[in-house]
C-alpha cells in the first residue's frame, strides 16, 4: 500500500481541527447573511463563518496552492503553483470546499456537513484529478469520512481536552478511527432523491417508482447526510436532472466529484446519467451536474432507464 501523502493528511488534519469550532459556532449563525453566492443562493451566516475559517486553516497548509469554495466566485491563490504531480512532483494541490453542505437545514436543526476535494490540477478540472476527497458530517456526533487513494475510513471527531491543545488559539481535537476500510454494503437498503417529483423527467420518475418498491426512503435534504445513509446501509442517492434544470442542482467541483470519489473508492458507482461523474468535463468552477451515487447495480439500472 502506498505511503500516505503528507499534504493530503495535513489537509484532513486542518479540516478536522476546524470541525468542532464550526459546530460550536452554528447556534448563533442560523440567519441570512444578506448576500448571495456565485450559484445565486442565499448565504447564511454559518456558510460565511465556515468558509472563512476553512480558508484560514487550509491556506496555512504547505502544499495547498489554491483554495476554491462554493461561496467564492474565483479560486484563491494561497501559495505554490498547482499541478505537476502534487507533493511528490513539486507542485501544490487545489482544495475545493463546500464549507456547509445542506445549510438550509441550519434553521430546522437537521444534519449538515463540509465537503472536501483535493485536486492535483487547477480548477476547473475533472474528478480524475482528485487525489483524495472526504466529508465531515455534523449529525448527533461529528464524523469525518476520508478517501485518500488507499481506502476509505470513518473517524469520530471531538474537541480535545485542554491537554491536547497545540497552542492557545487552536483547540486540539480528538480523532478516533471507527472504520478503517469502509466498503458499500452489498445489499442495498435505502434511497434518497432530491428535487420535486413533478420536476423530475419521466424516465427518472419511472426509475424512482421501481426503487421505491424495493428500498426504504431516507431523505433529509443535506447531500452529505443523505449520502452517508447510502454509505452506511447501501442503496442510491440522487439529485437528478430536472425538467427546467437539466444540470440538476449540485456543483461538480465542490459536491459531486468529491462524493463520487468517496463512493467509487468504496466499491460503489457514480453517474451523471450516462457515465461516471469523475469523467465530466467542466467549463467553470461553479458548474452543476446531475448526481447519482450508490451500489453499482442500481446505478447501472439508472443509466439504462435514462438511456431511452
Ligand atoms: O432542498 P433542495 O433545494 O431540494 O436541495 C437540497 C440539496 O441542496 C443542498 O443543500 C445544496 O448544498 P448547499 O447547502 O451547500 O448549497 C444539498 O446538500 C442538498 O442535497
Ligand atoms: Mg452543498
Ligand atoms: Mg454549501
Amino acid at each position: 500500500m502506498a505511503d500516505p501523502d503528507p499534504v493530503v493528511e495535513a489537509v484532513f488534519d486542518a479540516v478536522a481541527a476546524t470541525a468542532p469550532t464550526i459546530r460550536d459556532a452554528l447556534p448563533g449563525r442560523r440567519v441570512e447573511s444578506g448576500t448571495e453566492n456565485p450559484s445565486g443562493e442565499t448565504v447564511l451566516a454559518g456558510d460565511v463563518y465556515a468558509d472563512e475559517l476553512l480558508l484560514e486553516a487550509l491556506s496555512a497548509v504547505e502544499g495547498v496552492g489554491s483554495f476554491v469554495s462554493e461561496e467564492r466566485p474565483e479560486a484563491i491563490d494561497v501559495g505554490g503553483a498547482v499541478g505537476e504531480g502534487g507533493e511528490g512532483g513539486g507542485g501544490a494541490y487545489a482544495v475545493a470546499i463546500d464549507p456547509l453542505d445542506g445549510s438550509s437545514n441550519l434553521r430546522s436543526n437537521n444534519a449538515m456537513g463540509t465537503v472536501v476535494g483535493i485536486y492535483d490540477a487547477p480548477l476547473p478540472a475533472t474528478g480524475r484529478d482528485l487525489v483524495a476527497a472526504g466529508y465531515v458530517l455534523y449529525g448527533p456526533i461529528t464524523t469525518m469520512v476520508v478517501a485518500d487513494g488507499s481506502g476509505v475510513r470513518e473517524e469520530v471527531v471531538e474537541r480535545g481536552d485542554g491537554s491536547e491543545r497545540d497552542d492557545d488559539d487552536e483547540p486540539g481535537v480528538t480523532r478516533s478511527v471507527v472504520e478503517d476500510d469502509l466498503t458499500l454494503p452489498d445489499e442495498p437498503t435505502v434511497y434518497g432523491f432530491g428535487g420535486r417529483v413533478p420536476d423530475w423527467p419521466d424516465a427518472f420518475r419511472e426509475y424512482a417508482r421501481e426503487i421505491e418498491d424495493e428500498l426504504k426512503l431516507r431523505y433529509g435534504g443535506a447531500m452529505v447526510g443523505d449520502v452517508n445513509q447510502v454509505v452506511t446501509y447501501g442503496g442510491v442517492f440522487a439529485y437528478p436532472a430536472l425538467v427546467d434544470a437539466p444540470d440538476g442542482k449540485l456543483r461538480l467541483s465542490f459536491e459531486a466529484n468529491p462524493i463520487a470519489y468517496v463512493v467509487e473508492s468504496m466499491g460503489g458507482a457514480s453517474s451523471d446519467g450516462s457515465g461516471s461523474i469523475l469523467d465530466v468535463e467542466p467549463d467553470g468552477i461553479h458548474d452543476r451536474v446531475p448526481l447519482h451515487v450508490g451500489n453499482e447495480e442500481l446505478i447501472n439500472r439508472l443509466e439504462s432507464a435514462l438511456d431511452g
